[in-house]
Protein backbone atom coordinates (compact mmCIF):
# COMPACT_ATOMS: atom_id res chain seq x y z
CA UNK A 1 0.00 0.00 0.00
CA UNK A 2 1.26 3.55 -1.36
CA UNK A 3 1.90 6.03 1.80
CA UNK A 4 -0.47 9.49 1.36
CA UNK A 5 2.28 12.09 1.13
CA UNK A 6 1.89 15.32 -0.61
CA UNK A 7 4.08 15.12 -3.77
CA UNK A 8 5.88 18.29 -4.97
CA UNK A 9 5.17 19.56 -8.29
CA UNK A 10 8.23 20.80 -10.37
CA UNK A 11 7.19 22.79 -13.99
CA UNK A 12 9.88 23.15 -16.44
CA UNK A 13 8.59 26.03 -18.84
CA UNK A 14 10.73 27.69 -21.53
CA UNK A 15 10.09 28.57 -25.41
CA UNK A 16 10.20 26.15 -28.24
CA UNK A 17 13.79 24.94 -28.65
CA UNK A 18 14.98 26.72 -25.55
CA UNK A 19 16.84 23.54 -23.83
CA UNK A 20 13.94 22.01 -21.97
CA UNK A 21 14.01 18.24 -23.12
CA UNK A 22 17.68 18.42 -22.63
CA UNK A 23 17.48 19.82 -19.49
CA UNK A 24 15.38 17.28 -18.27
CA UNK A 25 17.67 14.78 -19.32
CA UNK A 26 20.23 15.48 -17.99
CA UNK A 27 18.34 16.42 -14.56
CA UNK A 28 16.80 12.76 -14.61
CA UNK A 29 20.32 10.87 -14.33
CA UNK A 30 20.61 12.46 -10.85
CA UNK A 31 19.98 10.36 -8.20
CA UNK A 32 17.38 12.54 -6.53
CA UNK A 33 15.45 12.36 -9.27
CA UNK A 34 15.27 8.31 -9.53
CA UNK A 35 11.58 8.19 -8.01
CA UNK A 36 10.17 11.39 -10.16
CA UNK A 37 7.36 10.79 -12.00
CA UNK A 38 7.47 13.20 -15.26
CA UNK A 39 4.69 14.33 -17.43
CA UNK A 40 5.38 15.72 -20.92
CA UNK A 41 2.90 18.20 -22.00
CA UNK A 42 3.93 18.33 -25.43
CA UNK A 43 5.26 16.80 -29.18
CA UNK A 44 8.96 15.34 -29.31
CA UNK A 45 10.40 11.80 -27.99
CA UNK A 46 12.41 11.73 -24.36
CA UNK A 47 14.13 8.36 -23.96
CA UNK A 48 13.60 7.78 -20.63
CA UNK A 49 13.17 4.01 -19.18
CA UNK A 50 14.00 3.49 -16.02
CA UNK A 51 11.73 6.64 -15.27
CA UNK A 52 8.07 6.79 -15.13
CA UNK A 53 6.63 8.81 -18.06
CA UNK A 54 3.24 9.78 -18.65
CA UNK A 55 2.58 11.27 -21.61
CA UNK A 56 -0.80 13.38 -21.66
CA UNK A 57 -2.95 12.19 -24.75
CA UNK A 58 -3.87 15.21 -26.11
CA UNK A 59 -1.95 17.26 -28.43
CA UNK A 60 -2.35 20.65 -27.67
CA UNK A 61 -1.54 22.29 -31.59
CA UNK A 62 -3.97 19.60 -33.43
CA UNK A 63 -7.11 21.16 -31.29
CA UNK A 64 -9.11 23.08 -33.52
CA UNK A 65 -12.01 24.19 -31.35
CA UNK A 66 -12.75 25.11 -27.67
CA UNK A 67 -10.43 26.94 -25.41
CA UNK A 68 -6.87 25.90 -25.18
CA UNK A 69 -6.62 26.84 -21.45
CA UNK A 70 -9.17 24.42 -20.73
CA UNK A 71 -8.35 21.76 -22.84
CA UNK A 72 -4.49 21.69 -21.46
CA UNK A 73 -6.54 22.27 -17.48
CA UNK A 74 -8.85 19.32 -18.26
CA UNK A 75 -5.97 16.66 -19.80
CA UNK A 76 -3.63 17.92 -17.15
CA UNK A 77 -6.16 17.06 -14.24
CA UNK A 78 -6.75 14.02 -15.86
CA UNK A 79 -3.34 12.58 -16.35
CA UNK A 80 -2.30 13.51 -13.00
CA UNK A 81 -5.07 11.87 -11.18
CA UNK A 82 -4.37 8.91 -13.17
CA UNK A 83 -1.08 8.67 -12.23
CA UNK A 84 -1.78 9.04 -8.51
CA UNK A 85 -4.62 6.75 -8.27
CA UNK A 86 -1.51 4.21 -10.06
CA UNK A 87 0.73 4.69 -7.44
CA UNK A 88 -1.81 4.53 -4.89
CA UNK A 89 -2.89 1.44 -5.92
CA UNK A 90 0.26 0.43 -6.60
CA UNK A 91 0.51 -0.70 -9.72
CA UNK A 92 3.66 2.00 -10.20
CA UNK A 93 6.54 2.41 -7.68
CA UNK A 94 5.81 5.35 -5.54
CA UNK A 95 6.81 8.05 -7.04
CA UNK A 96 7.47 11.11 -4.75
CA UNK A 97 7.73 13.98 -7.18
CA UNK A 98 6.31 15.13 -9.84
CA UNK A 99 7.88 16.89 -12.90
CA UNK A 100 5.86 18.59 -15.72
CA UNK A 101 7.43 19.89 -18.95
CA UNK A 102 4.97 22.28 -20.58
CA UNK A 103 4.86 22.85 -24.16
CA UNK A 104 7.25 25.72 -25.40
CA UNK A 105 4.55 28.29 -26.93
CA UNK A 106 1.88 27.86 -24.46
CA UNK A 107 1.37 30.55 -21.74
CA UNK A 108 2.67 28.50 -18.46
CA UNK A 109 -0.47 30.30 -16.92
CA UNK A 110 -2.58 27.40 -17.16
CA UNK A 111 -0.38 24.67 -15.71
CA UNK A 112 0.14 26.27 -12.66
CA UNK A 113 -3.44 27.43 -12.50
CA UNK A 114 -4.28 23.42 -12.84
CA UNK A 115 -1.68 22.37 -10.30
CA UNK A 116 -2.39 25.27 -7.78
CA UNK A 117 -6.26 25.33 -7.45
CA UNK A 118 -7.78 21.85 -8.46
CA UNK A 119 -9.26 20.55 -5.22
CA UNK A 120 -8.37 17.04 -6.01
CA UNK A 121 -4.51 17.86 -7.00
CA UNK A 122 -4.54 19.85 -4.11
CA UNK A 123 -5.14 17.58 -1.73
CA UNK A 124 -2.16 15.22 -2.70
CA UNK A 125 0.33 18.37 -5.07
CA UNK A 126 1.92 20.95 -4.15
CA UNK A 127 3.32 23.18 -6.85
CA UNK A 128 6.80 23.50 -5.73
CA UNK A 129 9.04 25.63 -8.09
CA UNK A 130 8.84 27.02 -11.54
CA UNK A 131 11.72 26.55 -13.86
CA UNK A 132 12.09 28.44 -17.15
CA UNK A 133 14.50 27.79 -19.33
CA UNK A 134 16.04 30.67 -21.46
CA UNK A 135 18.32 29.93 -24.44
CA UNK A 136 20.82 31.95 -24.24
CA UNK A 137 22.13 32.75 -27.74
CA UNK A 138 18.00 33.59 -28.67
CA UNK A 139 16.80 34.47 -25.60
CA UNK A 140 16.92 38.49 -26.01
CA UNK A 141 15.35 38.07 -29.74
CA UNK A 142 12.55 35.63 -27.99
CA UNK A 143 11.71 38.08 -25.11
CA UNK A 144 11.41 41.29 -27.75
CA UNK A 145 9.12 38.77 -30.28
CA UNK A 146 7.08 37.23 -27.88
CA UNK A 147 4.76 38.15 -24.48
CA UNK A 148 4.38 34.89 -23.71
CA UNK A 149 8.61 34.53 -23.38
CA UNK A 150 8.12 37.58 -20.76
CA UNK A 151 5.25 36.09 -19.18
CA UNK A 152 7.62 32.76 -18.84
CA UNK A 153 10.73 34.54 -17.04
CA UNK A 154 7.89 36.37 -14.50
CA UNK A 155 6.66 33.89 -13.18
CA UNK A 156 10.01 31.84 -12.28
CA UNK A 157 11.34 30.70 -9.39
CA UNK A 158 14.29 29.59 -11.43
CA UNK A 159 16.06 31.20 -14.70
CA UNK A 160 18.03 28.10 -16.27
CA UNK A 161 20.44 29.51 -18.93
CA UNK A 162 21.19 26.77 -21.97
CA UNK A 163 23.48 27.20 -25.31
CA UNK A 164 25.94 29.46 -23.27
CA UNK A 165 28.93 27.15 -25.08
CA UNK A 166 27.83 28.92 -28.09
CA UNK A 167 28.42 32.21 -26.67
CA UNK A 168 32.21 33.03 -26.99
CA UNK A 169 34.49 35.87 -26.76
CA UNK A 170 33.82 39.34 -26.20
CA UNK A 171 30.72 39.34 -27.62
CA UNK A 172 29.44 36.25 -26.15
CA UNK A 173 30.47 37.71 -22.72
CA UNK A 174 28.08 40.89 -23.75
CA UNK A 175 25.55 39.24 -25.11
CA UNK A 176 25.27 36.87 -21.57
CA UNK A 177 25.66 39.93 -19.41
CA UNK A 178 22.51 41.81 -21.22
CA UNK A 179 20.59 38.97 -21.15
CA UNK A 180 20.87 38.31 -17.27
CA UNK A 181 20.43 42.12 -16.99
CA UNK A 182 17.07 41.90 -18.65
CA UNK A 183 16.17 38.68 -16.88
CA UNK A 184 17.04 40.29 -13.39
CA UNK A 185 14.80 43.06 -14.04
CA UNK A 186 11.98 40.62 -15.46
CA UNK A 187 12.15 38.60 -12.04
CA UNK A 188 14.58 39.75 -9.06
CA UNK A 189 13.78 37.20 -7.35
CA UNK A 190 14.44 34.07 -9.27
CA UNK A 191 17.71 31.80 -8.99
CA UNK A 192 19.59 31.94 -12.38
CA UNK A 193 21.58 29.22 -13.30
CA UNK A 194 23.10 28.35 -16.20
CA UNK A 195 23.83 24.29 -17.82
CA UNK A 196 26.81 25.12 -18.33
CA UNK A 197 29.61 22.74 -16.52
CA UNK A 198 27.02 21.13 -14.57
CA UNK A 199 25.65 24.27 -12.64
CA UNK A 200 21.68 22.95 -12.87
CA UNK A 201 21.65 20.55 -11.07
CA UNK A 202 18.59 18.64 -9.36
CA UNK A 203 19.10 19.81 -5.73
CA UNK A 204 19.64 23.39 -7.00
CA UNK A 205 16.54 23.78 -9.51
CA UNK A 206 13.70 21.54 -7.41
CA UNK A 207 13.69 22.59 -3.67
CA UNK A 208 12.43 26.09 -3.47
CA UNK A 209 11.77 26.32 0.03
CA UNK A 210 8.18 26.44 -0.47
CA UNK A 211 7.50 23.63 1.30
CA UNK A 212 9.21 20.79 2.49
CA UNK A 213 6.66 17.67 2.83
CA UNK A 214 8.36 15.69 5.70
CA UNK A 215 8.67 18.66 7.92
CA UNK A 216 5.84 20.72 6.64
CA UNK A 217 8.49 23.77 7.20
CA UNK A 218 8.73 26.07 5.04
CA UNK A 219 12.03 28.56 4.31
CA UNK A 220 9.50 31.77 4.01
CA UNK A 221 12.57 34.20 3.88
CA UNK A 222 14.69 32.54 1.43
CA UNK A 223 11.33 31.33 -0.60
CA UNK A 224 10.07 35.37 -0.61
CA UNK A 225 12.92 37.06 -1.51
CA UNK A 226 11.55 40.19 -0.62
CA UNK A 227 15.22 41.72 -0.20
CA UNK A 228 15.78 41.17 -4.15
CA UNK A 229 12.58 42.96 -5.11
CA UNK A 230 13.87 45.66 -2.77
CA UNK A 231 17.05 45.86 -4.60
CA UNK A 232 15.38 45.81 -8.19
CA UNK A 233 13.29 48.64 -7.27
CA UNK A 234 16.37 51.15 -6.06
CA UNK A 235 18.03 49.25 -9.28
CA UNK A 236 15.52 51.11 -11.66
CA UNK A 237 14.95 54.02 -9.96
CA UNK A 238 18.31 54.60 -10.25
CA UNK A 239 17.89 53.77 -13.63
CA UNK A 240 15.50 55.97 -14.13
CA UNK A 241 17.53 59.04 -12.57
CA UNK A 242 20.58 58.09 -15.52
CA UNK A 243 22.77 57.45 -13.02
CA UNK A 244 24.62 54.86 -15.11
CA UNK A 245 27.47 52.71 -13.77
CA UNK A 246 29.82 51.75 -16.37
CA UNK A 247 32.35 49.13 -14.54
CA UNK A 248 34.35 46.14 -16.26
CA UNK A 249 33.90 47.51 -19.78
CA UNK A 250 30.09 46.42 -20.01
CA UNK A 251 28.74 50.12 -20.94
CA UNK A 252 27.17 48.20 -24.21
CA UNK A 253 25.29 45.62 -22.33
CA UNK A 254 23.73 48.57 -19.54
CA UNK A 255 23.14 50.79 -22.36
CA UNK A 256 21.42 47.90 -24.31
CA UNK A 257 18.91 46.76 -21.59
CA UNK A 258 17.80 50.03 -20.48
CA UNK A 259 17.11 50.94 -23.95
CA UNK A 260 14.82 47.79 -24.16
CA UNK A 261 10.82 48.93 -24.59
CA UNK A 262 8.44 46.33 -25.92
CA UNK A 263 7.31 43.77 -23.48
CA UNK A 264 9.92 43.87 -20.72
CA UNK A 265 8.99 48.11 -20.17
CA UNK A 266 5.15 46.85 -19.08
CA UNK A 267 6.93 44.57 -16.39
CA UNK A 268 7.18 46.21 -12.49
CA UNK A 269 8.23 43.84 -10.03
CA UNK A 270 8.31 45.59 -6.35
CA UNK A 271 7.33 44.57 -2.36
CA UNK A 272 5.86 46.25 0.03
CA UNK A 273 5.62 45.34 4.24
CA UNK A 274 3.10 46.53 6.73
CA UNK A 275 3.42 45.83 10.50
CA UNK A 276 -0.34 46.01 10.79
CA UNK A 277 -2.14 42.83 11.02
CA UNK A 278 -5.48 42.17 8.72
CA UNK A 279 -8.13 40.70 9.32
CA UNK A 280 -9.46 37.68 7.40
CA UNK A 281 -12.35 38.79 5.62
CA UNK A 282 -10.16 41.74 4.77
CA UNK A 283 -7.58 39.69 3.40
CA UNK A 284 -9.91 37.69 1.01
CA UNK A 285 -11.43 41.32 -0.13
CA UNK A 286 -7.98 42.57 -0.85
CA UNK A 287 -7.09 39.49 -2.85
CA UNK A 288 -10.55 39.36 -4.86
CA UNK A 289 -9.95 42.79 -5.81
CA UNK A 290 -6.73 41.70 -7.03
CA UNK A 291 -8.16 39.00 -8.77
CA UNK A 292 -11.05 41.05 -10.40
CA UNK A 293 -9.52 44.37 -11.08
CA UNK A 294 -5.66 43.05 -11.77
CA UNK A 295 -6.34 38.99 -12.43
CA UNK A 296 -4.68 39.15 -15.95
CA UNK A 297 -1.68 41.55 -15.00
CA UNK A 298 -0.57 39.99 -11.75
CA UNK A 299 2.14 37.82 -13.13
CA UNK A 300 3.12 36.48 -9.82
CA UNK A 301 2.85 37.23 -6.25
CA UNK A 302 4.11 36.15 -2.99
CA UNK A 303 3.54 36.92 0.55
CA UNK A 304 3.83 35.99 3.87
CA UNK A 305 0.95 37.63 6.56
CA UNK A 306 0.17 38.97 9.48
CA UNK A 307 -3.70 37.92 10.19
CA UNK A 308 -5.51 39.53 13.05
CA UNK A 309 -7.19 36.34 14.03
CA UNK A 310 -3.67 34.74 15.02
CA UNK A 311 -1.09 37.48 14.55
CA UNK A 312 1.74 34.61 15.71
CA UNK A 313 1.33 32.33 13.38
CA UNK A 314 1.45 34.16 9.77
CA UNK A 315 -0.42 32.80 6.46
CA UNK A 316 1.77 32.21 3.45
CA UNK A 317 -0.19 32.89 -0.03
CA UNK A 318 1.16 32.65 -3.56
CA UNK A 319 -0.51 33.56 -7.22
CA UNK A 320 -0.29 33.44 -10.79
CA UNK A 321 -2.60 35.44 -12.37
CA UNK A 322 -6.12 35.42 -10.96
CA UNK A 323 -4.74 31.98 -8.91
CA UNK A 324 -4.13 31.81 -5.53
CA UNK A 325 -2.60 28.36 -4.10
CA UNK A 326 -4.48 27.87 -0.62
CA UNK A 327 -3.12 30.05 2.25
CA UNK A 328 -0.76 27.70 4.08
CA UNK A 329 -0.69 28.41 8.19
CA UNK A 330 3.15 28.42 9.56
CA UNK A 331 3.39 27.18 13.06
CA UNK A 332 5.56 30.61 13.79
CA UNK A 333 7.14 33.78 11.66
CA UNK A 334 10.47 32.33 9.94
CA UNK A 335 12.74 35.15 11.28
CA UNK A 336 12.47 38.30 13.13
CA UNK A 337 10.72 39.74 11.01
CA UNK A 338 6.91 39.97 11.97
CA UNK A 339 5.55 42.02 9.08
CA UNK A 340 3.78 41.57 6.30
CA UNK A 341 5.68 40.95 3.46
CA UNK A 342 4.31 40.77 -0.25
CA UNK A 343 6.26 40.80 -3.71
CA UNK A 344 4.60 41.22 -7.04
CA UNK A 345 5.45 40.91 -10.27
CA UNK A 346 2.93 42.64 -12.44
CA UNK A 347 2.15 43.97 -16.15
CA UNK A 348 1.04 47.68 -16.07
CA UNK A 349 0.05 48.29 -12.63
CA UNK A 350 1.61 50.66 -10.46
CA UNK A 351 3.21 49.33 -6.98
CA UNK A 352 0.84 52.21 -5.00
CA UNK A 353 -2.25 50.49 -6.44
CA UNK A 354 -2.16 47.46 -4.65
CA UNK A 355 -0.25 48.88 -1.33
CA UNK A 356 -2.86 51.55 -1.00
CA UNK A 357 -5.29 48.84 -1.20
CA UNK A 358 -4.01 46.63 0.86
CA UNK A 359 -3.34 49.07 3.36
CA UNK A 360 -6.57 49.97 3.46
CA UNK A 361 -7.47 47.19 4.79
CA UNK A 362 -4.87 47.21 7.52
CA UNK A 363 -6.28 50.56 8.22
CA UNK A 364 -9.37 49.41 9.27
CA UNK A 365 -8.51 46.53 11.36
CA UNK A 366 -9.39 47.85 14.65
CA UNK A 367 -12.27 45.64 15.52
CA UNK A 368 -12.87 44.19 12.58
CA UNK A 369 -10.84 40.86 12.60
CA UNK A 370 -12.65 39.77 15.47
CA UNK A 371 -16.01 39.17 13.13
CA UNK A 372 -13.94 36.54 11.58
CA UNK A 373 -12.77 32.97 12.37
CA UNK A 374 -9.67 31.13 10.58
CA UNK A 375 -12.16 29.38 8.39
CA UNK A 376 -11.15 31.07 5.41
CA UNK A 377 -7.70 31.08 5.99
CA UNK A 378 -6.81 27.70 7.50
CA UNK A 379 -6.21 24.57 5.51
CA UNK A 380 -5.55 22.69 8.70
N1 LIG B 1 24.94 23.80 -28.12
C1 LIG B 1 23.95 23.54 -27.30
N2 LIG B 1 22.80 23.05 -27.80
C2 LIG B 1 21.78 22.81 -26.93
C3 LIG B 1 21.89 23.04 -25.55
N3 LIG B 1 20.72 22.71 -24.96
C4 LIG B 1 19.90 22.29 -25.95
N4 LIG B 1 20.54 22.34 -27.14
C5 LIG B 1 20.01 21.99 -28.46
O1 LIG B 1 18.90 22.83 -28.76
C6 LIG B 1 17.90 22.12 -29.45
C7 LIG B 1 16.57 22.22 -28.71
O2 LIG B 1 16.72 21.57 -27.45
P1 LIG B 1 15.50 20.85 -26.70
O3 LIG B 1 16.02 20.34 -25.43
O4 LIG B 1 14.82 19.91 -27.62
O5 LIG B 1 14.58 22.11 -26.49
P2 LIG B 1 13.06 22.15 -25.99
O6 LIG B 1 12.92 23.41 -25.23
O7 LIG B 1 12.69 20.90 -25.29
O8 LIG B 1 12.38 22.23 -27.39
P3 LIG B 1 10.82 22.05 -27.74
O9 LIG B 1 10.45 20.73 -27.16
O10 LIG B 1 10.84 22.09 -29.23
O11 LIG B 1 10.13 23.21 -27.14
C8 LIG B 1 18.40 20.68 -29.56
O12 LIG B 1 19.00 20.52 -30.82
C9 LIG B 1 19.43 20.59 -28.46
O13 LIG B 1 20.42 19.64 -28.75
C10 LIG B 1 23.14 23.58 -25.06
O14 LIG B 1 23.34 23.85 -23.85
N5 LIG B 1 24.11 23.79 -25.98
Amino acid sequence: MSDMQILPVSVITGFLGAGKTTLLNSLLKDPMLANAAVIINEFGEIGIDHLLVERSEENVFEMSSGCLCCTIRGDLIDTMLKLIARRDGGELKAFDRIIIETTGLADPAPVLHTVMSEPDLLKRCRLESVITVVDGVQGEATLDAHAEAVKQAAVADRLVLTKLDLLTGREGEDALHSLIGRLRALNPAARILTTHRGEATAARLLNSGLYNPETKSLDARAWLNAEAYEAGEKRRRHRHHGHHHHDHGHEHSHDHHDDVSRHDDHIRSFTFADDRAISAAGLDMFLGLLQSFHGANMLRMKGIVKVADDPLRPVVLHGVQHIYHPPVRLAAWPDGDQRTRLVFIVKDIEKRLIEDLFKAFTDQITGAGAFHTDKTLSLN
